[in-house]
Formats: structure tokens, sequence, C-alpha cells
């Protein structure tokens, strides 16, 4: 996979390069490049903001710099690229979306600045048939892209094959069966006076996957009762129900 990032603050996607995702690259996994978008300003002061027309707070992000600086980017490389927009306005980026995109041959990174991009830049890429996904992290506001493009880029590289040492990880994450994880334990067997449940210790491997599959819907059902209910039909069998 390529992932190409554009930003102001190319430094702030430094931590890509780190640890897991670092090896990934290292790898060859993963293809990164970081762009800085003052590269395609074209003047003294390297502008890359104006006043929003209409008038109200901030800046706007100019269209001039942004589609230069895309065109040139996605004529980096032939592959066809999903071009993402974090926003505070986007659809909610979950996991389905990590792993819908981790099958993506290229993603291109549109990180934006002050009040957001001239909505003219995604009209534009829109209306030539390329693929644009506006997208949100979580309902509260950042300051720019760059953020949540660490987060996606996280969830997204964690599931390409070879990335993750035990392939079981990703198959057993909260939400891919629609429940949040529930508690995990290592030694010591008793920490502070706190045991570990003795149901892990027992090596009844039906007892213990049950005893987990508990867990997960009793702290779902207690933190997110949204989740359970958008399970579909078949999703818990009758022991669940028993739960
Ligand atoms: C119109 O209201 C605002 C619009 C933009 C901003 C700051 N900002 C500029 C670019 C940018 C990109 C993503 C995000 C973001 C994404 C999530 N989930 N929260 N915040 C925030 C961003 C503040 C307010």
């Amino acid at each position: 996979m390529r992932i190409d990032v554009i930003t102001i603050f190319p430094g702030y996607l430094a931590p890509l390069r780190e640890a897991l995702l670092g090896r990934a690259i290292s790898a060859g996994l993963v293809d990164l490049a970081v762009h800085d978008l003052r590269t395609w300003t074209r003047d003294v002061h390297q502008a890359v903001d104006d006043a929003p027309y209409g008038g109200g707070p901030g800046m706007v992000m100019r269209p001039q710099v942004w589609g230069e600086a895309l065109d040139a980017v996605l004529a980096l490389d032939e592959r066809p690229a999903r071009i993402v927009v974090p926003t505070p306005a986007g659809r909610p980026f979950t996991q389905a979306t990590a792993q819908a995109w981790s099958g993506d041959e290229r993603l291109l990174f549109t990180c934006g600045r002050y009040e957001g991009i001239d909505q003219r830049v995604v009209d534009d890429a829109r209306r030539r048939d390329l693929t644009v996904d506006e997208v949100s992290i979580g309902d509260y506001v950042l300051v720019g892209g760059e953020v949540a493009v660490l987060v996606m880029v996280e969830a997204v590289v964690r599931l390409l094959p070879g990335v993750l040492g035990n392939p079981a990880s990703a198959e057993q994450d909260s939400f891919s069966d629609g429940l949040l994880e529930g508690p995990a334990f290592t030694r010591p067997e008793v920490w502070r006076g706190l045991a570990v449940p003795d149901v892990l210790r027992s090596g009844n491997h039906a007892k213990i996957a049950r005893w987990r599959r508990d867990r997960a819907l009793e702290r779902t059902a207690e933190r997110r009762p949204d989740l359970l209910a958008a399970l579909p039909e078949d999703a818990l069998d009758d022991a669940d129900r028993a739960f």
C-alpha cells in the first residue's frame, strides 16, 4: 500500500515512522510519502489560507494551492488513490472503514488546518471521478487533520497482512465481532490483593471462551448499548441471550 499525506506540518506525521508502522515501512509493506503543501504556493509569503466568503471566524484554505498539490501528488503513482479528507463534518471513521480501506492500493490524506479546505477542492476531485471520503474520527473538534491521519493510518496499516506479529490479534479486535473487548490479565496471579479470575487459569477452553464472551457482552451493554442494538439478528446465540 502506498500512503501519501499532504500537510503544512510534515513533522506532525513523524510518528508514522516509529515502532510497528515504521517496521511495516522498512519491510516494504507500506510506502509512505509526506508532502509539504507550501511546495505548491507561488507567492513570497507562501500563503495557504484566506478569509471566508460570507464572513465568519477564522480562515479557509485556498483551493488553488490544494488543487495543484493534489494533481502533483496523484501523478506520482499510476495506482488509483482513495483521497481522504479528515473533517469534523465527515462520515464516521470506524473499524469497518479501516477494514475496507486496508484493501486499497493507495490512500492520499489531505490535512486541513484553520477552518478547513475550500469545498471546491473536494467537488473538483469528485467531478473527475476520483474517490473522495470526508471522514470524522469522533465527535470532538481538533485543530487540524494531522492527528486524525495518524489515527486512521494506524488503524488501517495494522490490518495489512504481515504487519501484526499475530494476525489473530486483528481478527479478535474489539469491534471485529461487534462487541467491545472484555478485560485482560497477565502474571502475577495476585497483584495488590487482586486475583486473576479462576476460570482463566482453569485450562478449560470452552469455559474460558464463554466467560470472555459474557464479559464482552456485559461491557458492551454497559458502555456501548448502541453497538448491541446494531448487532445483526444472528449475531447472538442462545447462550449469549441467556447472559
Ligand atoms: C467548521 O468547524 C471547524 C472546522 C475545522 C476545524 C479545525 N480543522 C481544520 C482541519 C481539520 C481536519 C479535521 C478536524 C477534525 C476531525 C475530527 N473528528 N475532529 N476535528 C478538524 C480540522 C475546526 C472547526
